[in-house]
Parts: structure tokens; C-alpha cells; sequence
């Protein structure tokens, strides 16, 4: 069965401000995203940037048991050569996910309009996460789920002989059930429709289309219609995948608690599905600049200026949620930190992450000495102030890489240090935190 190695204790604790230059590593999804469909495609895709986080690199294994061959060329530099769509093979052995839900979502929707089966697990955190929400809808194509009660891990998946396509409207904001459902509409013959109320992030939509899907996505009062035409030829293409604004949050945030800091963070993903943690920061009072606004790898990028600021807390409206939902834990933080209250509200999805982060979250901040209040859908912090934070405990991740780096960048603020009980999964998604943020001059030390 999957683990998650020996967990690594670390700590943070208060130093001097933050300077210098973060460059962070390319963004998770897209990263998936450039694998996977470099794997449904007729030639090389060629990526540059590409995430080398344990999450991505299961997906990259996964593809080569699909029957692509991936191959790594040197730091970010990767290629694929895909099978084209219908072209999966059955995997001889059990696909391991690792901690990725995107992976393990994400992998099922491709396979479930093929003829083949393939059995899926993943670490103790992916094993308890609902899969039910991707499987309901492949049913629809013909595919069947076998698994553990609840839809869970580990689970076969039995592809569709002859799949149909498939009209659908996801039940709750999320990019992966929606990319499952177009992932297996690409291996059903017509059109398969999905239909979002609340519009969650477009990388799938922009990608396909950059690989030659036939792609429609029309704003509806229902929301938004995605209208895919099956069983298109799929061209590889050169992926330039840009810095990941999930994994930009942390040295962002660390700046804005740090008396003194000014940093340079480049070539951040400003993707309108994605920026929402930034736009929530300069409401509380940020002195975030955005610098330099281009285009990069076909998503919009932005230099972000951060520097030392007086926060104050907010109401954040639900309409916010699903362009920051992975931001919450970072942004619980820095509302421990700010003047006022925090309410963050329509935040129920943070209940089935790598953990239950409302839980996570509140019983850490807790322990550093933060009054907080929570029900099933809301987490409410009573800000302490600049340098208010008491810290001085040791918090849970729950096998939970954005649970670690949270409370490491709020010992960097809090007035005694801050420990987590295992940073190991930061490598999920983050490798080089530890470098990046200790090049700014943040004291985080393992043990
Ligand atoms: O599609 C994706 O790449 C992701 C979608 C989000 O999950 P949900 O689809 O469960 O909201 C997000 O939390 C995850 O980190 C990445
Ligand atoms: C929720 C996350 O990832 P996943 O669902 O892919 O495990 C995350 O990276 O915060």
C-alpha cells in the first residue's frame, strides 16, 4: 500500500525581514495537465517549466503505464509521446497517485471511455478523499467503479466498451470533476456538455483547446456551458507552464507578516479562475503590485511586488472561494496576524482535501494561541495584530502539504516559534520551499 515516507519534523521561528527574488516552480494543474494530454496527443509535446513535485511526477509514471513514453530531458524539461485519444493501454500494475487528487481525478476521466480497466490507490490522505464525485458522472459513459465504502480508494475502474457522450452539471465548484467529465467526453463519439454554476479554473478548456479540441465555453444563466466535441486528433504542442500562484502564496504571505520584507515574486499565473488570494490580500490592505503584465505560455502573468503591511481583517464572500479554495489555509494565517476579524465563507470543499482544512486549520491556529470559530461551511479568525500571534506549539499536517507551509510561514511572524509534526508532503507540490524561502532569509529548520 501507498505511504508517504518518514515524516520530517520542522519549525520556523522570527528573523529579520524577507528580501531578494522568489522564483517559485510551475504550476501544479497545468503541470498535470501538459502530461496528460501530451499523452492523449499524435507526437512530442515538448514542456518547459513543468512542476518536479511528487504529485506530478505520479502522473508522469501513470502515463507511461497508459503506454505513453515520458522522459525527462533535464530541470522542467520534459517530453511526451502521447498514444493519441483511444489509444490507452491497460496498465499492468495498480496506478498509484500518491497524494494527488487532481492525479488520481484526473487519470480515472481518461480512462473511463476506454476499453481497459485499471486500479487506482494512493497514500493514507488520498485513500480517505471521496472519488464518488468523479465516478457518478463516468458512470453516465458506461464506465463502472469498483471500490472501498464511500467511493473510496483503492477502486478499479471498468473503462466503457462503447461510450456515449455525456451531458452534465457539477453538483459542487470543482476543476476536477469537470475535468474528469471532458477528459472521458474526449473518447465518447458527439458532444458532451458540462455545465458549471460556479466557474472553477479553466486549464483543461484552455488547454484542450490549445491541442486541437474542438472547445466551446458560452456564459449561461445556468453558468457555464462547455461544449466538447469526441474523439478529436489531438496535436502535440510546447507547453511553457507558468509559476504557480497556489505555491507564490507562501512567500507572498510570508512578506506581507514579516516587518521590513520587500520581495519580487515573477512571472506569476494572474488567471482570473486562479488570482483570488491576491485580490483578498489587497482588500485586507496588501501593498501587493502587480508589475510587467504579459502573457506567458497562454495564461496571464504578472511580477508581484509585495512588501510588509498592516493588514486588516475581512468578510470574504463565498464568490471568492473557488479561485482561492487552496489559499485558505495560507489566508487563515494572515488573518491570525491582521486587526479584526476574518469570516471566510462558502468553504465546505476545504473539508475534502489532502485533509479536512477547516479542522486543520482551526485546531493549529488554536494551539498558537488564535481565537477561532468554524461550522461546516465557514472559518472565522479573530486577528491578533501584527506580531500578536503567541505561536510557540506544534501543529498536525495531516499528510497535508499546504497545512505545513502555512504554519511555517506563521512562525515567521508569531513571537515563539512554530513547529509542524511532519513537512514531508510539502515536496507534493512545493520541492524547493525550504531553499526558496531560506534564500529570502526565513528561518525554517528541519528537526
Ligand atoms: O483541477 C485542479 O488542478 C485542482 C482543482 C481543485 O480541486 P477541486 O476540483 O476538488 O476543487 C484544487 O483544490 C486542486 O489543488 C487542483
Ligand atoms: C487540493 C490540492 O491538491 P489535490 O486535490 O490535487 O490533491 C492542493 O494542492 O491544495
Amino acid at each position: 500500500m501507498s505511504g508517504h515516507g518518514d515524516p520530517i519534523p520542522m519549525k520556523s521561528r522570527k528573523g529579520g525581514p524577507l528580501a531578494g527574488v522568489a522564483e517559485v516552480p510551475g504550476d501544479k494543474s497545468i503541470s498535470h495537465r501538459a502530461l496528460i494530454l501530451g499523452a492523449l496527443s499524435v507526437g512530442r509535446t515538448e514542456i518547459t517549466g513543468l512542476l518536479e513535485g511528487q504529485d506530478v511526477l505520479d502522473t508522469a509514471k501513470a502515463m507511461r503505464a497508459f503506454g505513453a513514453t515520458v522522459t525527462r530531458h533535464g530541470p522542467g524539461e520534459w517530453s511526451v509521446e502521447g498514444v493519441g485519444v483511444g489509444g490507452f493501454a491497460e496498465p499492468a500494475d495498480v496506478i498509484d497517485c500518491g497524494n494527488s487528487g487532481t492525479g488520481v481525478r484526473l487519470i480515472m476521466g481518461c480512462m473511463a471511455s476506454s476499453p481497459i480497466s485499471a486500479t487506482f490507490t494512493g497514500d493514507a490522505s488520498l485513500r480517505k478523499r471521496p472519488m464518488g464525485r468523479v465516478t457518478d458522472p463516468l458512470a453516465l459513459f458506461g464506465a463502472r467503479a469498483y471500490g472501498r465504502a464511500g467511493g473510496r480508494l483503492p477502486m478499479t475502474i471498468v473503462g466503457a466498451a462503447e461510450p456515449v457522450p455525456v451531458s452534465y452539471t457539477t453538483p459542487m465548484a470543482s476543476a476536477q470533476v469537470k475535468s474528469a467529465v471532458l477528459l472521458a467526453g474526449l473518447n465518447a463519439p458527439g458532444q458532451t456538455v458540462v455545465i458549471e454554476k460556479v466557474p472553477t479554473r479553466d486549464h483543461t478548456e484552455r488547454m484542450l483547446k490549445g491541442f486541437g479540441a474542438e472547445i466551446t465555453v458560452e456564459a449561461t444563466p445556468e453558468g457555464n456551458r462547455i461544449t466538447l466535441q469526441g474523439q478529436p486528433e489531438l496535436t502535440a504542442q510546447r507547453v511553457a507552464v507558468p509559476r504557480d500562484p497556489s505555491s507564490a502564496a507562501f512567500p507572498v504571505c510570508a512578506a506581507l507578516l514579516v516587518p521590513g520584507s520587500d520581495i519580487l515574486v515573477p512571472g506569476v499565473s494572474q488567471n482570473p479562475t486562479r488570482n483570488g488570494l491576491f485580490l483578498t490580500l489587497r482588500d485586507m490592505g496588501a501593498d501587493i503590485e502587480f508589475l510587467n503584465p504579459r502573457e506567458e505560455g497562454g495564461e496571464p502573468v504578472a511580477d508581484l511586488r509585495v512588501r510588509y503591511s498592516e493588514l486588516t481583517g475581512i468578510d470574504v464572500a463565498p464568490e471568492r472561494a473557488s479561485s482561492q479554495i487552496d489559499e485558505y489555509p495560507v489566508l487563515s494565517v494572515v488573518a491570525a496576524c491582521a486587526r479584526g476579524t476574518t469570516v471566510m465563507r462558502g468553504v465546505h470543499e476545504l473539508r475534502v482535501k489532502e485533509s479536512d482544512r477547516i479542522d486543520a486549520m482551526a485546531r493549529g491556529l488554536e494551539a498558537c494561541g488564535v481565537r477561532v470559530e468554524e461550522d461546516d461551511d465557514t472559518l472565522i479568525v479573530h486577528g491578533m495584530g501584527p506580531g500578536g500571534v503567541p505561536g510557540g506549539a506544534t501543529c498536525a499536517t495531516h499528510i497535508d502539504h499546504r497545512i505545513a507551509m502555512s504554519f511555517l510561514i506563521l512562525g515567521l511572524a508569531a513571537q515563539a516559534p512554530i513547529a509542524v509534526d511532519d513537512g514531508s508532503p510539502i515536496a507534493t507540490s512545493f520541492p524547493v520551499f525550504e531553499e526558496l524561502m531560506a534564500g529570502l532569509g526565513a528561518v525554517i529548520e528541519r528537526g
